[in-house]
């Protein structure tokens, strides 16, 4: 770069010359010249092309500058319409746009083959990662945008005061001043800087003096990027975003600095969990979701609410949910979730996309799909069979089903999926609910961006921990698999999930192959999302049947009539009708996940919105499932007749109204694993067993990442 800031500072002498003898502003000129090498040595073009944008980047810190102060004021939502708002808007825009064209040229010049590269220059290497083949390393447009946003301010504004002040000092104190001239001399004479002179250890300033410019130059351009991240993550987008939803008519509570609306949540859920609930009526969304149930009331279907300075749209409206679950362009990408949920559910097929997805995807459905399943019900009768054993010693006294279900859940996926039993699964369970824990306690904690860094606290220290020994704990499990084919006790590594993850970490075929941290993710996704869930199905369809026993009654008649005495199978699995319209009504009243989370990846149109970049969107199963314009006045009774003709007549043909499962190619792995596990159950304990609700049963549906109840679920099981 040294030659092009040599050229730079040539043309600024150049000018100089018509000066002489007469002053010269220097702090204009630094600027001029710092914005002039910029330019050159990280983008490539001169001051001039550039101009228009630094000059708005100028006119938005002013902006920035005069507001700095108002934003901490409460009814922040009054400057909305303020004029700088409008024209801070405006000018973002015309930024984008300017450094968009910018890229644009550069990327012209490869395709029409005047350059054979993007250039080698930092805007060449952003382009060049713009294209990356692999999607970790990939930065999408509007990541690009704002680095070179960041790049061209920081770049010019810090190294210009660097210089100013420096001509002034040495303008004051001529002493120095010759001094730092004879030793320019000495080093190039009146030849041009080099750059082994410019970085020999300078007689006048000393190494001391050098290391301090260099830290505070360095610490200024770092304040500088962090500042203008902060203001553009909790300030710009926030407000922008605001203002574009307000204007075609989304509204919401007002976004206040930084906590959003969370303070409110919390106290909204507070004060609804400290209730007991009458259980007559299911009406389980106004308690577990106040705030989208107050908020739908006053703001209507899709509304505007906050995460902190996150911008979540909150949509309850089937066809939007349709149109956004069903979108192949790439746009509504799985949100990111917090620290504590990413150490729950790891980095896997929950959360990936693009190729990496797919080759996940492609693992599971051949586990848990159609021919798969079959081969598991064996499995599944012997892990009821296993727990009704147990209740032998408890008839006709209660029994807790929720502490039996997540038991039997968790015995079931260990065997299927692991090939082991729960209890050499069960100090993974253990730390997996440990972790279930944290990330609900922390749900609505917001942190400053970067706080890490400095800062943890102590469930962040504990969920590292578990994280670590989760790991482990995966890990040995694997190995003693990968043991049995190295000592030949086995020929492969298992048909089951397991042994498929482990044949694909082994694929000769690099693209089909994962890597042993994708195993450890995707064994506590499996671990976790196949028994937390349908351990909440199976609790809620039993509790649903121990109060409205004249569905338990034709439950029971169907299952006789299918199984008799003997245990369920396959073909008789897949005609239970009245089973399955109860548990389809359990699954609407108590739906396991009551959110689904999409970021949008890049603006796009949804229905007649425009909804911006980086916006969330929340799906509400919950609101959906609850709504009364979607299944009636009665929609908060258990009701399994509305299932009697299928789910798209129980919707009205709004085949988006009931997601349990979520929607489109995102839709849950383990959907007909779940399905035939909860069947299996219920007509095994069908069998056996007339149940009531014990008195002692206080109602109380929690969310601590899925739909729990507070207080377990006793029930009195009189053999038939
Ligand atoms: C009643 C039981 C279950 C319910 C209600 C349920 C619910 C869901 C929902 C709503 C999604 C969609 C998430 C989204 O779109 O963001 C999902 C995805 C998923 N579920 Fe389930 N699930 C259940 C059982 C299971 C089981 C038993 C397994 C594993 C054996 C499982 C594994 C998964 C996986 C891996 C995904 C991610 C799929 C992808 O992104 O491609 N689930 N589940």
């Amino acid at each position: 770069m040294v030659p092009a800031m040599i050229a730079s500072v040539e043309t600024m002498l150049e000018r100089w010359r018509q000066h002489e003898e007469k002053q010269i502003e220097v702090y204009k000129e630094s600027k001029l010249l710092t914005a002039e090498v910029i330019f050159q040595t990280a983008f490539g073009s001169s001051y001039l092309e550039g101009e228009k944008i630094f000059d708005m980047l100028m006119k938005m810190g002013m902006i920035m500058a005069r507001n700095r102060f108002k934003i901490r004021l409460p009814g922040i939502g009054k400057f909305l319409k303020s004029r700088d708002d409008n024209e801070s808007d405006k000018l973002e825009q015309a930024i984008r746009e300017s450094i968009i064209g910018v890229i644009d040229k550069r990327e012209e010049k490869v395709m029409r083959g005047e350059e054979n590269n993007y250039g080698s220059d930092f805007l060449g290497s952003l382009i060049k990662t713009n294209h990356d083949i692999d999607e970790k390393n990939r930065i999408s447009v509007d990541n690009m945008v704002d680095e070179c946003k960041t790049f061209y301010l920081a770049g010019q504004e810090t190294t210009n005061g660097l210089l100013a002040w420096r001509l002034l000092l040495l303008a004051v104190h001529t002493d120095w001043q010759e001094k730092a001239r004879m030793e320019v001399f000495e080093l190039f004479g009146q030849q041009k800087p080099n750059a082994e002179g410019s970085s020999l250890p300078s007689l006048v300033l000393g190494t001391g003096a050098m290391i301090i410019t260099f830290l505070s130059t360095g610490l200024c351009i770092f304040l500088l990027v962090v500042l203008v991240r902060f203001l553009h993550k909790v300030w710009w987008t926030p407000i922008r975003i605001q203002h574009i939803m307000a204007s075609q008519g989304i509204k919401g509570p007002a976004y206040r600095f930084l906590h959003g609306n969370t303070k409110e949540i919390i106290r909204m859920r507070d004060e609804s969990i400290s209730t007991p609930m009458d259980f007559s009526s299911h009406h389980i969304f106004a308690r577990l979701l106040p705030d989208i149930h107050a908020w739908k009331q006053l703001y209507g279907r899709n509304y505007l609410s906050w995460y902190g300075p996150q911008a979540q749209l909150v949509v309850t409206d089937p066809e939007l949910i349709k149109e956004i679950m069903n979108n192949k362009d790439g746009v509504y990408l799985k949100g990111r979730l917090d620290q504590f949920a990413k150490k729950l559910l790891g980095d896997g097929i929950v959360l990936a996309e693009g190729e990496k997805w797919s080759k996940l995807r492609k693992i599971a459905n051949h586990a848990f799909y159609a021919e798969s399943l079959k081969g598991m019900v064996p499995a599944m009768i012997a892990s009821v069979e296993t727990m009704l054993e147990r209740w032998t010693q408890h008839e006709e006294k209660e029994i807790e089903v929720n502490k039996e279900s997540k038991l039997l859940t968790a015995e079931v996926i260990s065997r299927t999926a692991f090939g082991s039993s729960y209890l050499e699964g069960e100090k993974i369970f253990d730390m997996l609910m440990k972790m279930g824990l944290i990330t609900a306690r922390n749900r609505f904690k917001i942190r400053l961006p970067g706080s890490g860094m400095f800062w943890k606290s102590c469930d962040v220290l504990e969920s590292d921990k578990i994280e670590q020994a989760i790991r482990e704990s995966i890990l040995g499990m694997i190995n003693k698999r990968e043991e049995k084919m190295v000592t030949g006790e086995e020929n492969n590594y298992g048909s089951d999930f397991l042994g498929s993850l482990i044949k694909a970490n082994h694929d000769i075929d690099e693209k089909n192959r994962i890597s042993v941290d994708e195993m450890v993710d995707e064994c506590k996704t499996f671990y976790f999302a196949g028994q937390e869930t349908t351990n909440g199905l199976l609790a809620w369809s039993l509790f649903l049947l121990a109060i409205h026993t004249d569905w338990q009654e034709k439950a029971r008649k169907e299952v006789f009539e299918l199984f008799g005495q003997q245990n369920p199978n396959a073909e008789g699995i897949a005609r239970l009708k009245i089973m399955s319209m109860i548990l389809n009504e359990t699954l609407r009243l108590y739906p396991p996940v009551i959110n689904l989370l999409r970021r949008v990846e890049r603006e796009v149109r949804l229905g007649k919105l425009i909804v911006p970049a980086n916006t969330h969107v929340m799906l509400s199963i919950l609101a959906l499932h609850h709504d009364p314009e979607l299944w009636g006045k009665d929609v908060d009774l258990f009701k399994p007749e509305r299932f009697a003709d299928g789910v798209a007549k129980a919707t009205n043909n709004n085949i988006a109204g009931f997601i349990p499962f979520g929607f489109g190619p995102r839709i849950c792995v383990g959907l007909n694993f779940a399905a035939n596990e909860a069947k299996i159950a219920l007509s095994m304990i069908l069998q056996r067993y007339r149940f009531t609700l014990s008195p002692d049963y206080v109602h109380s549906p929690i969310q601590i990442v899925t739909i729990r109840p507070k207080n377990g679920i006793p029930i009195v099981f009189n053999k038939l």
